[in-house]
């Protein structure tokens, strides 16, 4: 690195050396100028090739890219501001080159060297690959999401037109103003006055109403937009495995539902908006004062790459912060949430304090993130500052010279500073739209990363059998869940048969409710598989299998809505007549009629208006309307009455059906036509109650151990 500084500080040496040979040849020579704009291109490239001849020299024959780029700039500098002078504004008499200043040979070295400072350590300089790589990224996200504007294409066609057209209305306004102040003056008619009102009244009228219409239709396309990542983002979530919502908690899943979608949309819609609208007005504004003063121009646009490398630096440590405070957010909604809804526990183990304490501590961390990020806002704010009044102050040195050799006028200092103001705002604006959207790439690219999830779960096969008999085989089943070093089931090996029930016993944590997920396909065992009437569980159509094999827990979910809506959740053709039927099966009928609405009911927030048997009822109703074929009952009647017990067990079992109850009562388990006793993930012994209990083995000794208090 030492090298190339040293390498660059002699090339600049050798450059203003050449300046200065040319210079004093000119003045031996008698010439008046360089030869006109061609003189000069000739000049750049003859010094072109003298410091890269140096440069090979200086660094064996092989210069770093830093000190090509460097002799580039040099080079091309002076002949690219002079044809861009000549350009914008025409000199009067014969153009004869730039003239001998070293003020503005100074300039230009600097300006050149910090141009490659900036460019080397704040665009492209230290860890290049992966900056240039998380830039790439970046940018390829973002032409994503504009790609999912596509169908508002029309839309943004017609507010890009109209924030073109305010703009150019904004700009004019001023010119307008100045007319009719003119014409105030009483130097023109009358007429010519109302017509000068009229114009700017016009021209005002327009960019009020090109701007309202802009604002608008932007509004309309990103509500659009939000609308539909949303809607593809929940379909995404819907699609993941179970394991994923352990790994993700909810709280997070539903604000990068909500709120993160809504910003990214927002940054990218607005920010667009804002780099379109600064942009043509930063070029119209260039245009005008490049005729006042070129070289007042190249220091006010010295300006920005000096910010954008502050800006740069800022936009780096702001974002790791930005998503630190998003992952809080959800974080302390997720504890509220948690604490709200469990609100009944929360009292009824005094958890108050607790939760208060757990909340207190979240709302600490947020806190101290935020007060982190402000710091960083304010130092760089304050050296933003430092830079903005650092420009001012050698404009004004610089002003100082031009006024005094006569190439400024006092009025053309007057009407470029009121020009200068608004363009540091519109680079000023340029620069945060960027830095803004790049804070905004991690929001993105968690939320893209949602939308791409594969779910890790094997693709449902096509079998979708009229008949199914419903016998279930487990052969060999061992599975760990992903998140767990220890199987939870270990070559589990059983049979569920057709018209039977059998009933899984065995200590807490021993493999029930494994067994039970395994069946429902809610995880894949890693080894060993499960056979429904002798194909594989994942031949079978998802939709199919879910609809023959259904599940009653003993905590049913219920959600928000009506008594009916619960009860057909997920059927697409289920009759009224067929509802009503099986709930008279259910002996639910009879108290479902008898309420106001009837089964119209709403039940309220996870059927929080019913009481615990009205649940386990409705969850039973819920699962036989499906005509399983299948059926699991993890405690599902421990809530109802023992008549209602007994007819619900009566109708599970009628139609052949094949019936797994995870018990956790003697009552239950002596009704099973099989037992299966299951520990530590294995199956110890299997039989009939009486086989069971006439061998007093692990059975007999876990029926003492399990039931004698509950029965
Ligand atoms: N989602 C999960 N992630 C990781 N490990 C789990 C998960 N669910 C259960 N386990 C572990 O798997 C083992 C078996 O648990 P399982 O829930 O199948 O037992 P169980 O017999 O149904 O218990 P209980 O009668 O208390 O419901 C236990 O060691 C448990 O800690």
């Amino acid at each position: 690195m030492k090298e190339v500084v040293l390498c660059g500080l002699f090339i600049l040496f050798l450059d203003a050396v050449l300046w200065w040979a040319l210079w004093a040849g000119l003045l031996l020579l008698r010439f008046s100028g360089c030869g006109g704009l061609a003189g000069v291109w000739a000049f750049g490239a003859v010094k072109w090739i003298i410091l890269h001849v140096f440069t090979s020299l200086l660094t064996d024959g092989k210069p770093q890219v830093e000190l090509r780029r460097l002799v580039a700039l040099l080079c091309l500098l002076t002949p690219v501001l002079e044809s861009g002078r000549m350009v914008m504004a025409p000199p009067s008499g014969t153009y004869t080159g730039p003239p001998p200043d070293f003020s503005m040979l100074l300039l230009g070295l600097m300006a050149a060297s910090l141009a490659c400072v900036v460019w080397e350590k704040g665009l492209c300089g230290t860890g290049k690959m992966t900056k240039e790589k998380s830039k790439q990224d970046a940018r390829r996200l973002l032409m994503r999401v504009l790609k999912y504007f596509r169908p508002d294409s029309l839309y943004l066609i017609a507010a890009f037109s109209f924030l073109i057209l305010g703009v150019i209305c904004d700009t004019y306004i001023p010119l307008y103003q100045g007319r009719v102040i003119d014409m105030l003056r009483g130097q023109a008619f009358q007429i010519n006055c109302y017509y000068a009102v009229g114009q700017l009244a016009l021209i005002s009228f327009g960019s009020a109403l090109f701007s309202g219409m802009r604002g608008g239709i932007f509004m309309c396309a990103l509500c659009r937009l939000n609308k539909r990542l949303k809607h593809l983002l929940f379909y995404s979530l819907l699609q993941q495995e179970v394991q994923f919502f352990e790994e993700n908690n909810p709280g997070r899943l539903s604000s990068r539902l909500h709120s993160d979608v809504d910003r990214m949309g927002r940054t990218v819609a607005l920010n667009a908006n804002v780099l379109v609208r600064s942009t043509v007005k930063t070029c119209l504004m260039l245009h005008v004062m490049l005729g006042l003063s070129w070289n007042l121009t190249v220091l006010t646009c010295l300006e920005m790459p000096l910010l954008a490398l502050i800006q740069n630096k800022y936009i780096t440590l702001s974002k790791e912060l930005k998503d630190k405070i998003q992952d809080c957010h959800a974080k302390n909604k997720d504890l509220a949430f948690q604490a709200v809804s469990g609100i009944r526990t929360v009292h009824s183990y005094r958890g108050q304090e607790n939760e208060l304490r757990r909340y207190n501590e979240a709302l600490d961390q947020l806190c101290k993130i935020n007060r982190q990020s402000r710091i960083y806002s304010t130092v760089f704010c304050l050296f933003r500052r430092m830079v903005s009044v650092g420009i001012k102050i050698l404009m004004l040195l610089q002003a100082r010279s031009l006024i005094l050799s006569g190439h400024l006028s006092i009025g053309s200092l007057v009407s470029f500073f009121l020009y200068q103001k608004p363009m540091s705002v519109n680079l000023r604006e340029i620069m945060y739209a960027y830095g803004d959207t790049a804070s905004t790439v991690g929001v993105i690219s968690k939320v893209f990363s949602y939308l791409d999830r594969t779910p890790k779960c094997k693709k449902a096969g096509v079998l979708a059998p009229e008949k199914l008999q419903g016998r279930v085989v487990f052969q060999n089943v061992t599975f760990t869940y992903p998140s767990e070093d220890k199987p939870a089931l270990k070559s589990v090996s059983i049979e569920l048969k057709p018209g039977k029930m059998t009933a899984l016993v065995g200590p807490s944590g021993s493999g029930k409710t494994s067994c039970v997920s395994l069946l429902q396909r809610l995880y894949e065992p890693q080894e060993g598989q499960i056979l429904l009437d002798g194909e594989p569980l994942h031949h079978y159509e998802h939709k199919y299998l879910h609809q023959k094999v259904a599940l009653v827990s003993q905590n049913p979910v219920l959600f928000s809505g009506t008594l009916k809506y619960n009860i057909e959740y997920g059927l697409k053709d289920c009759s009224y007549e067929k509802l009503r039927e099986t709930a008279k099966r259910a002996n639910a009928d009879e108290y479902i009629s008898e309420l106001e609405n009837g089964y119209h009911t709403d039940i309220g927030e996870c059927g929080k208006k019913l009481s615990e048997g009205q649940m386990q009822c409705i969850s039973i109703i819920r699962a036989l309307v499906r005509d399983p074929q299948v059926i699991i009952l993890d405690e599902a009647t421990s809530k109802l009455d023992v008549e209602a017990q007994h007819t619900v067990l009566q109708e599970v079992l009628s139609c052949g059906r094949t019936v797994l109850v995870v018990a956790h009562q003697l009552k239950t388990v002596e009704k099973a036509d099989h037992i299966i006793c299951i520990e530590k993930g294995e199956v110890v012994e299997e039989g009939t109650h009486q086989e069971l209990m006439a061998k007093r083995g692990r059975y007999y000794r876990l029926k003492e151990e399990l039931f004698s208090k509950k029965s």
